[in-house]
């Protein structure tokens, strides 16, 4: 079984269209898709209701998934380079709101408790994905073209152009953000179960502006993803 991880109905609903009920927020519904037993779950917007109905799921199921997927909306800092619909796959997931604020600004390590730590590995403020082995271990294969990218995960979206800023100096190699990504990959690597994301370029970063959001395309890129992914 795979679980299927999204933000909001809306999203689920782009991305499986052919689901008769869309499970409520904090609630979860088995599917079937050529072949693939799913698990869909709702999780509601942001960090916390990720990583909370998340982990009350995989502690309620009475199996383990295979494999965690997350499909969602995000961002771009730049929309030339990641258009208004297209694709990208997570390669790292990073939560620049980690750390101790010092006069020189945020240090991940800078209180010295790590989210995550097991043997040689200490996570802070920085998780790097292993997509394409975490795809063979769900028994799925990632189409061609998808490019791999550096996210933010957020619990505050940038709303301003000089918030975005600030982000991309800070982040120069990010190159989409969104607010669940990093809670769901932190859950599941305390669980170690492979974990896999693709986000759709919804907007960009920072603007306000009706021209830089397209919505509808970024459902319908999610629509197109979860069909390319399940049905190869
Ligand atoms: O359904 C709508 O009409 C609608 C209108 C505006 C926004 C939404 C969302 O679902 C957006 C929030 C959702 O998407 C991710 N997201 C998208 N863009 C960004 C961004 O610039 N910064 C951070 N997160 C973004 C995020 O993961 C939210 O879950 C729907």
């Amino acid at each position: 079984m795979l679980l299927c991880v999204f933000a909001t109905d809306k999203e689920c609903a782009a991305a499986l269209p052919e689901m008769h009920t869309v499970p409520a927020q904090g609630q979860w519904l088995p599917h079937v898709r050529a072949n693939h037993e799913l698990t869909v779950l709702i999780t509601g917007v942001g960090p916390l209701n990720a990583a909370m109905h998340l982990g009350r799921c995989l502690a309620t199921l009475g199996d383990r998934p295979a494999g965690v997927i997350n499909c969602g909306l995000a961002g771009a800092f730049d929309t030339t380079s990641h258009r208004l619909g297209s694709l990208c796959i997570a390669a790292e997931e990073i939560n620049p709101e980690y750390g101790l604020y010092t006069p020189d600004g945020l240090v991940p390590d800078g209180l010295g408790f790590a989210q995550y730590e097991q043997d040689e590995q200490r996570v802070f403020d920085r998780i790097q994905l292993e997509p394409y082995t975490a795809a063979t271990a769900m028994g799925l294969s990632l189409p061609q073209g998808w490019p791999l990218c550096p996210m933010l995960s957020v619990a505050g979206v940038s709303g301003t152009a000089e918030r975005a800023q600030e982000m991309q100096t800070r982040y120069p190699h990010a190159m989409l953000e969104n607010m669940e990504g990093f809670a769901l990959a932190l859950s599941c690597l305390h669980e170690s179960i492979p974990f896999l994301e693709l986000r759709s370029v919804s907007n960009k970063i920072g603007s306000r502006e009706k021209a830089d959001w397209n919505i509808v395309a970024g459902f319908s890129a999610l629509g197109r993803a979860m069909t390319m992914l399940l049905e190869a």
